[in-house]
């Protein structure tokens, strides 16, 4: 019976498959005649003639293939009812291929009705499916793609590198792993690149004052009489050049126009003082009434002395007047230094002002009828250091008290204004121009830091650096921001290999079996300083002083002229001495604790080897230490440090008194705790 079954089944097969696909078409006909008639109300609503006869014939077609449907159902049934499970199976297999087949023909169809007319009238339930079809396996293909893409940006995504998808407009956001930086090479300004080139060697490269155009001769005498027969290098080149620029008068620049500011780096004890004294005495000679016309800011008390002393060297029998501010006096004595009150208001007494920053502006604040509307030259000494101070905004109080306008002032065509940017009218009017200078032994080339100087087409003199023997070209050395600072010439420097025990033996060693005097011996606190001062002091056998903040300014002042009256043989300093002091006959610099930057190191040896002398340097060395300084000298450019042996066998002599000093220091450092608890 089952034979038969099969028999009859494979005999049939053909047409009944054909038969079941037609009623799968037809089916697929009705279903889609039911999707279009759920939608025709709103069709309806826009009617169409047109679309009024396809609805009929749709209907016509819908009952028609209902009734067939339901006989071909139930013949269907009958059948499966008779079928094994294995026809089951081939039966699934063939209607899986008449779907291909259908579908087949209905892109086909497709085709030909898209060909024929596009409209949407004309689109058969076909086409819809067909459409629905392309269109879902379209989101299909284009899910896959967004996976592929996803997944392919997922393996990009952790390198970091790439973060572009296969589209070449789109950019995938993240990728935050870090990437490497191209290094930006810091781009100099001209006048930062091409400066005007100074002779390290003074010896070698005097130029007699009388060779110096336009000197006048009561500043040549002067000159004569203070034994000053010829200028040092920075002295023959920025003199002339300040000069130049007050050759109309100081009330207007050269051919009426502002004058270039001057920025001078050059060694210490190059003579850098007198390259801005005498250009501003010749210039301010030509003055009739005393107003403040120049004024000088240096970051210390003592410096701010000395250069108030060579300012009154050259001005003595001139008719200028030279006054200090700078805290040495009250603050009292120092306003009425300043300013007198006459009939007709308040007059300067001063005609060059020598100050520290604090103390100026104090008085630019504080004092009744002081005033800078005059200013002709601002000089800025140790400029890197009062670059460092300008967080104290001196410069800003200074810049505002220039151009302050005169209350009630009668003529404001005369008024000074703060220059801005150069047009036909501000060239037309012409007031005194204010000009700084700039000196300092490591001057910073950051053009961020001198940007806060608020320069005008600024001019930068400094002194050329040791560089290839036979390239006698200008350009052998190249600035640099972190400064290729230059030492001077006379200048022997070395480094001691020692640890903490040796050190004070070493410096009891150069004192008495050397026979150093006047060594100049710095430490890094005051701290520091006073306990290596105690210590020598009870050892014994040596001149010591010390000098630091702890001290008054008077006895600071004592201090320093004992030390240069040769009346100590050992100043022990904290770096309050560092910097442009000026004394003569130091031999020797000994860095008892060695310097922590470059800056510190140069100033610091810098207070011996002046104005073309010799001079010896001396650094302590931890072992640890040796490395990161050699490191920093190198990096500045500086010549290698020669190495100075001390054999323990010359530090054993000193070690017992050294044992009884040391329990002599620990008495006297209570004492003195106790003092300032009581
Ligand atoms: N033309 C000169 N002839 C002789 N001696 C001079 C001359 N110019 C300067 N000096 C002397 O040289 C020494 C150093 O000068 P000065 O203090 O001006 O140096 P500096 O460059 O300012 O040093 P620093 O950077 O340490 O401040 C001083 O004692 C000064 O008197």
């Amino acid at each position: 019976m089952s034979l038969f079954v099969i028999n009859r089944y494979l005999g049939d097969e053909v047409t009944t498959s054909e038969d079941r696909s037609k009623a799968l078409l037809q089916k697929l006909h009705e279903q889609a005649k039911d999707r279009q008639q759920q939608q025709r109300p709103h069709s309806k609503e826009k009617g169409t003639p047109k679309s009024n006869h396809v609805e009929e014939t749709d209907k016509t077609i819908s009952t028609e293939t209902e009734t067939s449907r339901k006989t071909k159902k139930r013949k269907k049934k009958q059948e499966e009812e008779v079928k094994s499970p294995s026809e089951n199976e081939q039966d699934s297999q063939l209607q899986e291929a008449t779907h291909i087949k259908e579908k087949k023909q209905t892109k086909k169809k497709k085709i030909i009705v898209e060909e024929k007319d596009e409209s949407p009238e004309h689109i058969s339930e076909h086409d819809e499916r067909s459409r629905a079809e392309q269109e879902s396996s379209k989101t299909e293909e284009e899910s896959r793609r967004a996976e592929e893409e996803s997944s392919r940006a997922k393996e990009i995504e952790p390198s970091g590198a790439e973060v572009t998808t296969s589209n070449p407009n789109s950019i995938l956001l993240g990728g935050f792993e870090p990437k490497a930086v191209e290094k930006v090479l810091p781009v100099l300004p001209q006048w930062l690149t091409q400066p005007s080139f100074l002779q390290k060697n003074i010896k070698q490269n005097l130029v007699p004052i009388h060779d110096i155009p336009g000197l006048h001769p009561k500043v040549l005498k002067k000159l004569e009489v203070n034994k000053v027969k010829d200028f040092f290098p920075v002295q023959a080149e920025v003199i002339p050049a300040v000069l130049d620029s007050s050759c109309h008068g100081f009330l207007l620049g050269k051919g009426g126009y502002r004058p270039s500011d001057v920025c001078v780096s050059a060694p210490t004890g190059s003579g850098k003082t007198l390259a801005f004294v005498i250009p501003i005495v010749q210039t301010l000679l030509q003055r009739v009434v005393c107003e403040v016309r120049a004024l000088v800011v240096l970051p210390t008390k003592e410096l701010a002395q000395q250069v108030c002393k060579v300012f009154n060297t050259y001005v003595d029998g001139m008719g200028l007047k030279v006054v200090m501010i700078a805290g040495q006096k009250s603050f009292l004595k120092e306003q009425e230094s300043l300013i007198q009150k006459t009939a007709f208001g308040f007059s300067s007494l001063a005609d060059i002002l020598v100050c520290t920053p604090g103390r100026l502006v104090d008085h630019i604040q504080q004092t009744e009828g002081f005033n800078l509307r005059h200013l002709r030259f601002l000089v800025i000494d140790e400029a890197d250091r009062m670059i460092d101070s300008m967080n104290q905004d001196w410069l800003n109080h200074v810049t505002k008290a220039v151009f302050r306008l005169e209350a009630g002032s009668p003529n404001m065509l005369f008024t000074r204004k703060e220059p801005g940017i150069l047009t036909a009218a501000s060239s037309c009017l012409h007031q005194t121009p204010l000009q700084k200078l700039l000196f300092s032994a490591t001057l910073t080339q950051n053009p961020e830091k001198l940007k806060q100087l608020g320069l005008y087409q600024p001019r930068l003199f400094i002194s050329k650096q040791k560089g290839n023997p036979n390239d006698s070209s200008e350009t052998q050395m190249e600035p640099s921001i972190s400064g290729n600072f230059s030492l001077p010439e006379g200048l022997t420097h070395y480094y001691i290999p020692c640890n903490l025990n040796s050190k004070p033996l070493i410096l009891l060693h150069f004192l008495l079996s050397l026979r150093f005097s006047r060594v100049l011996c710095f430490t890094n606190s005051r701290d520091a300083s006073h306990r290596l001062y105690l210590l020598i002091r009870s050892f014994g056998g040596i001149d010591v002083a010390e000098f630091s903040s702890r001290l008054s300014p008077g006895e600071r002042k004592r201090t320093l002229k004992e030390f240069e009256q040769g009346k100590v043989q050992l100043l022990v300093s904290t770096d309050a001495t560092a910097r442009g002091i000026d004394i003569k006959g130091v031999k020797c610099i000994i860095n008892y604790d060695a310097p922590q930057f470059i800056r510190t190191y140069v100033h610091r040896v810098g207070r011996t080897a002046r104005a073309g002398k010799a001079g010896l340097a001396f650094t302590m060395l931890l072992k640890v230490q040796e490395k990161p300084y050699f490191g920093m000298l190198r990096d500045a450019g500086a010549p290698e440090l020669q190495r100075q042996l001390v054999k323990s066998e010359c530090l054993k002599q000193y070690e017992q008194r050294y044992e009884e000093a040391l329990s002599e220091l620990q008495k006297a450092v209570k004492n003195e705790r106790a003092q300032k608890r009581s």
